[in-house]
């Protein structure tokens, strides 16, 4: 026995399960007990390091998350929202933290993850860098600070494999736009303009995505006023980053209780009280 903790990555072909696989192997504070792959993968019953084209790790992929979770500490799942929700039920049953990086989730994908985190640790968040955690605090800072009169436009681009939008970050942000203005999104949000929209709704928060080629992930926070403009930016070029931000993620989680956390609270970003929370 060890008490170095066991961690399951999900969807392990993906782009992502790659970049994880390898942080958790190549790390000496975890170690990898099993990959996931779903039903019917070509990858189910190989070692996962000779799928992945190199020396064999020593653990086989499988689709038996049930047994895979058994006896893991930790579950890295960067897959799809219908899987992360099934995910979420099981890790909680095992116990294990189950950090997610999924996007596009929807009510119901919210609904179960938040079921599941009432009995065990979660940490879910749109994306794991440390650089857009901080972007996530400036932009509701800067929101707080300038008022109405600056138009706030977020601007994301990706790979042209990317099946959802806005994406998760560019909602992070969106959400932390409207907390600095002290007003839920979801009144002020306006995505996808085309044709005769007529003008600008004054207080809106606009989206607008940039799909191509294999940009890993870039995002502009636009503070647009009268003669002047401010533009925060992020550009991520290299997906290892949010594999080491998970992974620091669930083992920060390891002595923590059951609930939902972010990577504000991962990093110790979070604003004294009294300051206004970011919704994810
Ligand atoms: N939070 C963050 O920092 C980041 C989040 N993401 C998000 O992670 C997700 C995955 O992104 P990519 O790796 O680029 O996608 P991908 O399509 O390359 O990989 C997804 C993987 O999940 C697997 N999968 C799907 N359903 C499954 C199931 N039921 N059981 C096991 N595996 C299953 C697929 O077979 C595939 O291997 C997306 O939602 C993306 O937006 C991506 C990068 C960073
Ligand atoms: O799908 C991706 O690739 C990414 N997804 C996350 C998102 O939706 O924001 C994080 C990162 O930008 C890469």
């Amino acid at each position: 026995m060890t008490d170095i903790p066991g961690i399951v990555v999900t969807g392990g072909s993906g782009r992502m399960g790659r970049m994880l696989i390898r942080a958790v192997a190549d790390s000496q504070a975890a170690r990898l007990t099993a990959v996931l792959e779903r039903p019917g993968h070509d990858w189910i019953g190989r070692d996962v390091g000779e799928a992945m084209g190199g020396a064999p790790l020593g653990v086989t992929v499988t689709d038996d998350a049930v047994e895979a979770f058994a006896t893991a500490q930790g579950v890295l799942d960067f897959t799809a929202p219908d899987a992360t929700a099934e995910y979420a039920g099981l890790a909680a049953q095992a116990r294990a933290v189950h950090v997610i990086g999924t996007t596009g989730l929807g009510e119901g994908h919210l609904r179960a993850i938040a079921a599941a985190a009432r009995h065990a640790t979660i940490v879910r968040a749109g994306n794991m860098s440390l650089g857009v955690n901080l972007l996530v605090t400036l932009t509701r800072q800067v929101a707080a600070a300038l008022g109405e009169e600056f138009d706030i436009e977020i601007v994301e681009a990706h790979h042209r494999h990317k099946v959802d939008a806005p994406s998760g970050t560019a909602l992070m942000l969106g959400h932390a736009a409207a907390d600095g203005r002290g007003v839920p999104l979801d009144t002020c949000s306006e995505r996808g303009r085309d044709g005769d929209t007529g003008p600008r709704r004054p207080g809106a928060i606009g989206f607008s995505a940039i799909r191509g080629g294999d940009i890993v992930g870039e995002h502009d926070v636009i503070f647009a006023g009268q003669g002047e403009r401010i533009v925060l930016r992020h550009v991520a070029t290299d997906r290892a980053l949010f594999a080491r931000g998970a992974l620091r993620a669930v083992l920060w989680g390891q002595d923590k209780g059951p609930g939902e956390f972010d990577m504000i609270d991962v990093l110790g970003l979070r604003a004294p009280v009294g300051a206004p929370r970011t919704g994810a």
